[in-house]
């Protein structure tokens, strides 16, 4: 469905020295760098699929996102979606795309946000029917009814996202593009968001590309990572993989009665330690939990082992800095 082979996109960027000399200088002889923000990206998603796109700021997702949705064209590389070139057809492509970008509005600020979503219906030539049974869905799941009709400059963000996701689906598109759509929301409108869209994912079977810094958004949704690095892709894969690949430490929580004596517990970093409870971490590459659980248990009364695999956010943090990112 989504085949997109060796994009790469610089931009071209004027240095803006500091100093009045300096600026008055660059008025009449400007120099320029090169920003290579995507470097031979390539890959295929099958219908259906979420896929996680990651990385830190300015590695370049956005601009794949943008490239992907026809905002942009490319220097290098193919793109082709459902059969359509995104930059160049773009009238025709875009009836097949909804894009949501958690940082800006696709609404219109002082009108209500039914007024937009009848301009959209318009702009999309959504026939009637098909627009009053897709809005009625939108309204039921997003929870819409009670602020539809309230101007967007008056929503909370949590409200505003929702009514923002619902406009990306009023057309009824088979991909949706949501970049960073949990950004700033409280914890419940998050898992609210991310229900919905594991929703209209399992429903529809709408394909979905997210891209968020929100572990948790990522651990909830998506089954496929791509984490890109510095312009470049650096693995393709699941969160299983990526576990296995980067996640080796565990954390015990161990609970005994009264020690006062120190612990010897060879290749393992203790965390923490009071008379009665120890935290300690263990790479699973140089020694295993129960050997480390066994070791505890000869010099200390144990009353309760916790062992808890390290978060999601742990590891990519791990990674960037294998990756030197
Ligand atoms: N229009 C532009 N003009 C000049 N440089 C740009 C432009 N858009 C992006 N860049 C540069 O390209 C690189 C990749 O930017 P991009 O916005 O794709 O990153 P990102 O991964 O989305 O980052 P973030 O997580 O911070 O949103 C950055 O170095 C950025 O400064």
């Amino acid at each position: 469905m989504i085949e997109v082979n060796g994009i790469s996109k610089s931009f071209l960027v004027a240095k803006r020295p500091s100093g009045l000399w300096h600026a008055v200088k660059s008025v009449f002889h400007r120099e320029y760098t090169t920003v290579e923000a995507i470097k031979d990206i390539s890959f295929t998603i099958p219908a259906g699929e979420i896929v996680g796109y990651i990385g830190p700021n300015g590695a370049g997702k956005s601009t794949t996102i943008k490239i992907m949705s026809g905002i942009l064209v490319p220097d290098h590389g193919t793109c082709s979606i459902m059969g359509y070139t995104p930059w160049e057809d773009r009238t025709l492509y875009v009836k097949n795309i909804g894009v949501v970008f958690g940082q800006r509005t696709q609404l219109w600020w002082d009108v209500p946000v039914m007024d937009s979503y009848e301009l959209l219906r318009d702009i999309y030539k959504i026939p009637e029917h098909s627009y009053k049974a897709t809005l009625e869905l939108l309204i039921e799941t997003l929870d819409l009814s009670e602020i539809i009709h309230t101007p967007v400059r008056q929503l909370s963000l949590g409200q505003r996202m929702r009514c923002e996701i619902g406009a990306s689906l009023l057309h009824s598109p088979d991909i949706l593009f949501l970049d960073e759509p949990t950004i700033g929301l409280d914890a419940v409108s998050k898992i609210a968001v991310r229900q919905f869209i594991q929703r209209i994912n399992k429903e529809r079977g709408i394909t979905i590309i997210l891209t968020t810094h929100d572990m948790n958004d990522i651990e909830a949704l998506a089954e496929r990572i791509l984490l890109i690095g510095k312009g470049t892709l650096l693995y393709d894969g699941n969160i299983q993989g990526l576990r296995g690949k980067f996640g080796t430490r565990r954390t015990i929580t161990a609970e005994y009665q009264d020690y006062d004596q120190p612990l010897h517990l060879p290749e393992v970093s203790i965390l923490s330690t009071t008379a009665n409870r120890a935290i300690l971490s263990v790479d699973t590459e140089l020694t295993n939990v129960s050997d480390v659980i066994s070791q505890l248990a000869n010099q200390v009364q144990l009353m309760d082992v916790t062992i808890q695999a390290q978060p999601i956010e742990d590891i990519i943090v791990q990674m960037y800095k294998e990756y030197q990112l």
